[in-house]
């Protein structure tokens, strides 16, 4: 019997009870999904190239990882959305801190980013409900139809999803961050809409949402302001100049006056916005929770992964699973009180051709605690065009949001391997 067979005749033996099984693990909605489906634990052992050699609270050279304290940029941006404000000295600082961030690692963690420890302390106490007090019957009332191109609803270690094999060790909830969208799930999965699970929902989207706006004004101010040349738009003094991209798009619709993007490189915020659409319609809170796993070194609770949406603010609880590939190794992602961790995505990779990039990530299981991951995905309009800005030496073809999800749901998304479809190869190279 090769390595892998072994391994996995080792997790058929736990399925069958033979006292392996943690007490936490047999109480829980997984243990339950097991029992009934015809789901079973070998099928949660990964491939020994894709298992994880470290382990979830292995941390090492983790203070290299940059953090970002958001302080002096907060009261400006929130101005800067509307219109620009001069940042302060130090917010200058510390926007280039950030976009340099956004360009090294594509991952960094922020502090003092404005949304509140309240809000965040609710949600996390309304999804542990959510996961560890609804039986598992009651979730699966909002269970994703595994074959949907826009899954929303509950999953539970593959059961909703196409997947057959490499299952991952995770509960998740995604919900859409529109709140009536959002509200017509909570309506399913209780019969009375629980309203505190609605209030504290919209509000940590709303909060998160604004934060990603301000992340986005500084990422995308700080590339306009590179790229004058090829990126460049109708001035506020009327003068019309070379503009790509979204410009383009809105000078179709005949919209010319509201393309505002500043030359000055501000207006990263307001450019953002018309690809988001208005409250940022289409974006997404994801919920994710991962039991405790009796093997956690043969499988993962998320497989190596980039976000395909434009930008990642996730809160993370202090067990520690979070890891990023960082120059081919995996690195384990420290846990720090109040922070959020921000990746770029895939969508915001393109836009800006390849100055930000999305980072692959995945999430690891341990045996002994539950782990709890909120994030907030800010996700381009379904018809909005992405491609890069800079109209010179694009490295992407133009493609729809829409388009972009459904081939990544359509497939197993390993690695960054869905942004591949639209590269345009160099044929010099
Ligand atoms: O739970 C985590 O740390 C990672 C979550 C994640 O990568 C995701 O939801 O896309
Ligand atoms: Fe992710």
């Amino acid at each position: 019997m090769g390595a892998l067979a072994q391994e996995s005749h080792v997790w058929a033996s736990i399925a069958t009870g033979n006292g392996f099984l943690s007490p936490a693990f047999n109480a829980g909605a997984f243990a339950a999904l097991l029992q009934s489906s015809t789901l079973n634990l070998k099928d949660y052992v990964w491939t020994e190239q894709e298992r994880p050699l470290v382990a979830y609270n292995q941390f090492e050279n983790d203070d290299l990882i940059p953090v970002i304290d958001m302080g002096p940029l907060v009261p400006c941006l929130d101005d800067a959305l509307q219109s620009p404000a001069a940042l302060s000295e130090r917010g200058v600082c510390v926007a280039a801190e950030m976009a340099r961030a956004g360009r090294e690692w594509g991952f960094f963690q922020v502090i003092n980013h404005g949304v509140s420890a309240d809000i965040i302390r609710d949600m996390e106490i309304q999804a542990r409900i959510f996961f560890e007090a609804l039986k598992p019957e009651e979730k699966r009332r909002i269970l994703r139809d595994g074959s949907a191109t826009k899954p929303m609803g509950y999953a539970c270690g593959g059961a909703g999803t196409p997947l057959k094999s490499d299952l991952p060790w995770i509960e998740s909830l995604h919900l859409p961050s529109a709140a009536e969208d959002m509200e017509a799930y909570a309506w399913k999965v209780w019969q009375d809409g629980n309203k505190e699970f609605r209030r504290v929902v919209k509000e940590f989207s709303r909060e998160m949402g604004k934060v990603s706006m301000r992340i986005m004004e500084v990422l995308m101010g700080e590339l306009l302001a590179r790229e004058e040349e090829g990126v460049t738009a109708r001035t506020a003094a009327g003068e019309t100049v070379e503009i790509g991209g979204i410009g383009q798009k809105r000078r179709r619709k005949g919209d010319e006056e509201k393309v505002e993007a500043k030359v000055d490189g501000r207006g990263g915020g307001a450019r953002t916005e018309v690809l988001v659409g208005e409250q940022r319609r289409n974006s997404v809170v994801r919920f994710n929770y991962y039991p405790p796993c009796p093997q956690p070194s043969l499988t993962l609770g998320l497989g190596a992964h980039s976000d395909p949406h434009l930008l990642t603010l996730l809160h993370q609880d202090l067990v520690g699973g979070l890891q990023i590939c960082k120059d081919g190794l995996w690195m384990a992602v420290r846990p720090m009180p109040g922070a959020l961790v921000v990746n770029i995505g895939d969508a915001l990779q393109v836009w800006s051709n390849d100055h930000y990039k999305s980072v692959e990530h995945r999430a690891v299981c341990n045996s002994l605690r539950s782990r709890l991951s909120m994030g907030f995905f800010l996700t381009p309009m379904d018809d909005a065009t992405i491609c890069p800005l800079k109209l010179s030496s694009p490295h992407y073809k133009p493609f729809t949001w829409k388009e972009y999800r459904e081939q990544m749901y359509a497939r197993r998304p390993r690695g960054k391997s869905n942004l591949l479809h639209y590269r345009i190869h160099d044929q010099t190279q």
